[in-house]
């Protein structure tokens, strides 16, 4: 290969970087005087606007034309944006751990990396963190494509005074992770129980009559097969590696296209995007027709639901809650008017927050 080109794009490409880091360090500013004008207008708490977020993601990957694809885009521009806000102070930011679980990739895929990261052991730990403000955001995993409902979040939110500020989607490949030899030598395979229910046909197939052992996350499982020789765990890339594991089957799950929806609890729904989708309980006394009747002025309203989860209710045997999505945020006028009407008819109804669409 000749030297001498390659020189010459180097010298172009220094030239630019340059102008990047010129560029990045002046948006950098803009954004500590925005911080500037917050706190003079006598704002307190943390700068993080979810809203705008969504909207400066929206905007370049609408302008973007390549050769970066759009994924690439984003996550560029959500870690100039992460460490333009760090630069006031790191966002503290909860989540299931420990370190090396599908939510942590969530938290860092939603926030960037530059937060102050908060691992704990517990989906419950989590919603007491920032309902304490220990934290001032949670991430929490809500539903897999595979699996269907994370129940204890559900249950969570029905109890507690945090709102959904956002939400995340996230791919999920699941790995044979292990010290073992080969698959012969596995004596017991840990995952998190929504791994290895994703996995079910992997397992009967490879590992038939292999004990398996639910524990409190995919991580924690792979902590957990790095100590034993013959102890396998079902678990990310991530956590695979952390715990120096070796992959000795990647992508054991048994649905092609898996994935998981996390939720961003705080303490503040922000304010309509254009493009949002709101979340609510509601229940109604039972009655013959009782759901169609509360869910009909949706359907008045021109209103697309995404989701409908139904519940056990805390309440009483054989009564039930459900968990709706909805496109739109709580402050549209259209929605408003559906809320309201359905607050007549329901015997509870709890808006858990209207927040941007995920932008992938
Ligand atoms: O626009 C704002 O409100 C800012 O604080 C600036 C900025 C950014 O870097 O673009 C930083 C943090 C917020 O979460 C949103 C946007």
């Amino acid at each position: 290969m000749s030297e001498e080109p390659l020189k010459a794009i180097r010298a172009q490409i220094d030239s630019i970087d340059d102008e990047l880091l010129r560029l990045v360090n002046e948006r950098a500013r803009a954004a500590a005087e925005v911080a500037r004008v917050k706190s003079a207008d006598g704002e307190v708490g943390d700068f993080y606007r979810p809203a705008r977020e969504a909207e400066v993601l929206r905007r370049v990957r609408d302008s973007n034309q390549g050769p970066l694809d759009d994924e690439a885009i984003t996550r560029l521009f959500r870690e100039v944006m992460s460490a333009c806000l760090a630069l006031q102070r790191p966002l503290r930011v909860a989540f299931l751990g420990p370190e090396g679980t599908f939510t942590q990739e969530a938290a860092l895929k939603h926030f960037g990396h530059a937060i102050h990261s908060l691992p704990l052991d517990g989906i419950d730990a989590v919603f007491r963190e920032v309902e304490s403000g220990g934290a001032e955001y949670g991430v929490v995993p809500v539903e897999n494509s595979t699996e269907g409902m994370v129940s204890h979040t559900l249950d969570r939110l029905l109890s507690s005074p945090l709102q959904i500020v956002g939400e995340v989607e996230l791919p999920i490949v699941q790995n044979l992770a292990t010290r073992a030899e080969d698959l012969s030598a596995v004596t017991a395979v840990y995952s998190h129980q929504q791994g290895l229910a994703q996995c079910r046909l992997w397992l009967e197939t490879h590992l038939p009559g292999i004990e398996r052992v639910a524990v409190s996350s995919t991580a924690e499982a792979a902590r957990r097969a790095a100590e034993a020789p013959g102890a396998a765990a079902i678990a990310s890339d991530a956590a695979a590696e952390r715990y120096q594991l070796t992959i000795r089957q990647p992508a054991i799950q048994d649905g092609t296209a898996n994935s998981t929806r996390f939720l961003v609890l705080g303490k503040e729904s922000p304010e309509p995007t254009g493009e949002d989708k709101t979340s609510l309980v509601i229940a109604r006394e039972n009655q013959p027709g009782g759901l169609a009747g509360l869910l009909a002025p949706l359907a008045r309203y021109g209103l697309n639901m995404t989701r409908l989860e139904s519940r056990p209710s805390p309440e009483g045997m054989w009564e039930y809650v459900f968990f709706i999505d909805l496109e739109g945020h709580a402050d549209d006028p259209a929605l408003k008017r559906a809320l309201g009407e359905m607050q007549r008819l329901a015997s509870l109804l709890k808006i858990l927050g209207s927040y941007p669409r995920s932008v992938a």
